[in-house]
């Protein structure tokens, strides 16, 4: 017997642009109350999978399975119970926010005290009750997308689809999506959310699916997953001055400590280190050797390279 908790199921979706697969055979199941996400680099075939799953694109194969029916075209009841926010913005910027919600409400068939109530409510999810009268076209980027995710909940939709929602945000307005998004899970909703931002998966995401060349190549809790990753430490050092010419060397003979490229300014140091405890006060030891000074000791988060690599053993993309 299906799970009840399953409300949304996607099996086998397949998409092929001329001799490129795009999406080779997807399966995922979402449930309510839960955040699903798709995480994955650019291009890995993401976008593509949830435009099918809304019916924006037509799928080579497989099917969807809404409350364990399929759905059929887009004349299907159930597709009601789906809100896609698309990562392309879709906002009128001449019109005023809550124009812009009317609009959108009317185009869902909302109506008379409904659409009222709904619009009102999109405005609180959006943050923007105190904006509502004012043009799209003075907005920050954030506040844009703030509106554009709200118009895809004003039918008040069981699914929610985000696809990349935060791209252009600023932090503040990222957390005031978070919050929301979060809040929305927590009243039952249940959230498909693509990213390729390892920071936001590990924030939001109670499951995950990681994807590449159109595949998921490893699955499960997001805790879980992380949890089983080796995720070597990174650190990102300021000297106070530009390095001597033997000092990468000197680092490279300790044991666990790897100079990694990318530091911004000359006196940068980036540096995996196999154990954050033993491999720190060798490193500093070592500065100290060569007479050098710090300035400034930042850990950075284990990337979506490392994750990938630690999880099935190969690099992002081959
Ligand atoms: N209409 C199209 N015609 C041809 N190729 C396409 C089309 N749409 C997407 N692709 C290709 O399919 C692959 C997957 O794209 P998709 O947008 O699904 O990836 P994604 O994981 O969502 O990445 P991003 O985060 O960059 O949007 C890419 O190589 C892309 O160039």
């Amino acid at each position: 017997m299906s799970d009840p908790s399953v409300i949304l199921q996607a099996r086998g979706l397949r998409k092929r642009y001329g001799t490129q697969e795009v999406v080779r055979s997807m399966d995922l199941s979402l449930r309510r109350g839960e955040i699903l996400g798709l995480l994955g680099p650019n291009g890995a075939g993401k976008s593509t999978t949830v435009s099918m799953i809304a019916g924006l694109i037509e799928a080579d194969g497989g099917d969807c399975l809404i409350d364990g029916q399929p759905v059929r075209g887009d004349a299907d009841p159930r597709k009601g119970l789906l809100g896609l926010v698309p990562q392309e913005l879709a906002l009128h910027e001449t019109l005023s926010a809550a124009s812009n919600l009317r609009a959108f409400a009317a185009l869902y068939g909302l109506s008379g005290q409904r659409l009222a109530q709904r619009v009102d409510a999109a405005l609180d999810i959006a943050g923007l009750r105190d904006r509502a009268g004012d043009t799209v076209a003075e907005f920050s980027g954030g506040m844009k997308r703030r509106l554009h995710i709200a118009c895809a909940l004003l039918h008040d939709p069981a699914i929610v689809i985000l696809d990349e929602p935060t791209v252009g945000v600023d932090p503040q307005s990222r957390n005031a999506i978070f919050e929301a998004l979060l809040a929305l899970r927590d009243a039952g909703k249940a959230l498909l959310y693509t990213t390729h931002y390892m920071e936001e998966a590990e924030r939001l995401c109670d499951r995950l699916l990681i994807v590449d060349h159109g595949q998921v190549v490893a699955s499960g809790r997001t805790r879980e997953l992380l949890d089983a990753a080796v995720l070597v430490p990174t650190v990102c050092l300021e000297l106070d001055r530009a390095p001597p010419a033997g000092l990468a060397e000197a680092l490279g003979r300790l044991p666990g400590v790897q100079l990694l490229a990318g530091g911004e300014r000359p006196q940068q140091l980036r540096l995996e280190l196999a154990s954050l405890v033993q491999g720190l006060p060798a490193v500093l030891q070592c500065l100290a050797g060569q007479g050098l000074g710090l300035q400034g000791l930042q850990t950075e988060r284990p990337s979506l390279e490392q994750l990938f690599l630690s999880l099935t053993g190969r690099q992002l993309r081959d």
